[in-house]
């Protein structure tokens, strides 16, 4: 029976792709906001989820995720699953038991649209397609990785600076720059922490401007365990391209610069930010993690190819640079197409192997060299996470999200699998070659695994990912002995709900929240987390009538010319 409102007459939010003001709440009817990729839009807390099989009981801390997940229905009726509002989910585990809470993250773009209870901001990284009213703010959402640093969270998207959040109750403290030490209108959501020294190797690209313009500036910072800035340089990039994750060695910072281009002319044309370039490299930035100066920047470069994100990255006795990322033969995101798609035509996703590949860069090669992978692992996988107690240095395992599409996939109770057929977690080992799957059966798929560390030895913990039920839209958590996927999860935690397709967790121990918020609450400690004070350069630019903050000023601090 056709339910009443079915009968309804329909009202058009959405006149040629673009939202009408003044309707009822209501997301688009499109692929990006059905089925498993609804809105979630929670904020709230379970005490006490239920759990099939034990959860360790030695895991004693908090395991954080977060998803795009927009808050309003978008602007324009096709918008990106990627343009979605950040929300942190916390999953607090403690003596056998698994607790829940969510929280969108309170960025400036949030409060704005909340203010005025609709979307002000246009297509993904494109101010020229915002509400006037919402000029000059900041427009990142936030929603691609949540990492603890210094006793808070920062919650980061490349495309403008973090916000800080308290680690117990996910409220926001507000955008976070390194108490004024960074200025960079755009921030990496895959900084590097150095389990040895403590510090956070980060970057911004496309940092000249306004984080948004297509600049080539490049800046690499580094952040001692203290919170002091001891590292920054400015440098260029061949044209303004992804750098989405990079990989840290002891000496060295390793940006792979994907050929997706930017283009300011088609920014203003109210265009995509992105269009894939079939005939440009991949290319890797090389540059040494101290005393950096802007000609230290060495290219490698490959066949076009794009690439996904970082297993490992170490220097070799004789002084090579071994860096470990999934490369995929073509554009993962087929939602920036080229430049000379016909108009009109739709972007299909691309059926696309996505192996592992291991690059050995000798940086005393002169810049500009080909390289090819030494060796490629063949499976198509995404998500690679390792021991992080082994970044910098020579590691063995690694864990990943595996497609294996020899499985049985239950089509007809799930459709096309939401993000991609996950169906497997894999294990892999470079020493040995061998390969730990486990199979989440026909109606389910993975979101990114997080490694937390147990015993000493390299690998010895658990792994755990977020499962989505595509077929009864439900999200459960597994958890498994991180060296025997195979064997199954030792203990499957339900959540009543689902939540979305999320991007990058980590796992933090409860010693280390704790170790922190002594530390900021003691007389004389060092205080709570102090939000940013003052506006971005390139907000002071505008404000002073420098159209947009595209000022004449060569790198530096956040405005160069175009
Ligand atoms: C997976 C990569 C990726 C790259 C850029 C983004 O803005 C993003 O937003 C969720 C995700
Ligand atoms: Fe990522």
């Amino acid at each position: 029976m056709a339910h009443i409102h079915d009968l309804a007459p329909r009202i058009a939010h959405y006149h040629a792709g673009v939202r009408n003001q003044n309707t009822q709440l209501k997301f688009p009817n499109t692929d990006v906001f059905n089925g498993f990729n609804a809105p979630s839009r929670l904020e709230g807390e379970i005490t006490d989820l239920e759990v099939d099989g034990t959860i360790p009981p030695e895991i004693n801390g908090t395991f954080y995720r977060i998803q795009p997940d927009h808050r309003y229905p978008p602007k324009f009726e096709d918008d990106l699953q990627f343009n979605g509002d950040g929300a942190v989910t916390a999953i607090r585990i403690q003596k056998g038991h698994a607790d829940f809470k969510q929280r969108y993250v309170r960025t400036e773009r949030y409060e704005a649209e909340t203010a005025e209870r609709r979307a002000l901001f246009g297509r993904y990284r494109n101010l020229y397609t915002d509400d006037e009213l919402v000029k000059g703010v900041i427009r990142t959402a936030s929603n691609t990785n949540v990492v603890f640093w210094r006793g808070m969270l920062l919650a980061m998207k490349e495309d403008g600076p973090p916000f800080a959040l308290d680690p117990v109750t996910l409220e926001t403290v507000g955008r976070y720059d390194f108490e004024g030490q960074v200025q960079s209108p755009t921030f990496t959501a895959h900084p590097k922490f150095d389990p040895v020294t403590g510090e956070m190797v980060c970057f911004g690209y496309e940092a000249g401007g306004n984080g948004n313009d297509a600049s080539n500036d490049i800046v690499v910072y580094t952040i001692n365990a203290d919170g002091v800035k001891t590292e920054e340089c400015w440098y260029k990039s061949p044209f303004c391209g992804m750098i989405h994750d990079c990989g840290i060695s002891e000496n060295y910072l390793v940006m792979p610069l994907t050929p997706l281009k930017c283009s300011l002319d088609r920014l203003k044309r109210g265009g995509n930010h992105w269009a894939w370039d079939p005939n440009e490299d991949q290319w890797y930035g090389v540059v040494p993690r101290r005393g950096g100066k802007p000609d230290d920047i060495k290219w490698f470069r490959s066949a076009n190819a794009f690439h996904g994100h970082t297993a490992g990255c170490y220097e070799t006795a004789e002084g090579s640079i071994v860096y470990d990322l999934t490369v995929a033969d073509g554009n993962v995101f087929f939602f920036f197409p080229p430049d000379d798609m016909p108009p009109g035509s739709v972007p299909q996703r691309n059926k696309l192997k996505s192996e592992t590949c291991r690059w050995v860069l000798d940086p005393a090669a002169p810049t500009g060299t080909y390289v090819t992978p030494e060796r490629s692992w063949n499976t198509s996988g995404e998500f690679s996470r390792i021991d992080d107690r082994l970044v910098t240095k020579r590691y063995d395992h690694f864990w990943q999200c595996k497609i294996d599409p020899a499985r049985e996939y239950d089509f007809a109770s799930c459709g096309p699998p939401a993000g991609g057929l996950f169906n497997c977690l894999g294990h892999y080992k470079w020493s040995d070659q061998t390969e730990d799957v486990y199979w989440a059966g026909p109606r389910a798929t993975f979101q990114e695994p997080t490694f937390i560390p147990a015993g000493s030895g390299e690998g010895e913990g658990w792994l755990i990912a977020l499962v989505n039920q595509l077929d009864v839209l439900r999200n459960d958590i597994m958890i498994f002995d991180a060296l025997k996927l195979s064997a199954g999860p030792v203990a499957t935690v339900r959540l009543p709900f689902k939540l979305k397709l999320g991007l990058h967790g980590n796992f933090v121990d409860h010693a280390d929240i704790a170790e922190w918020q002594a530390r900021r609450r003691q007389a004389g400690g060092i205080g709570p987390v102090k939000a940013a004070e003052r506006p971005l350069p390139w907000q002071l630019a505008m404000n002073n009538g420098t159209s947009n903050g595209h000022t004449e000023h060569n790198g530096g601090n956040g405005l160069s010319s175009h």
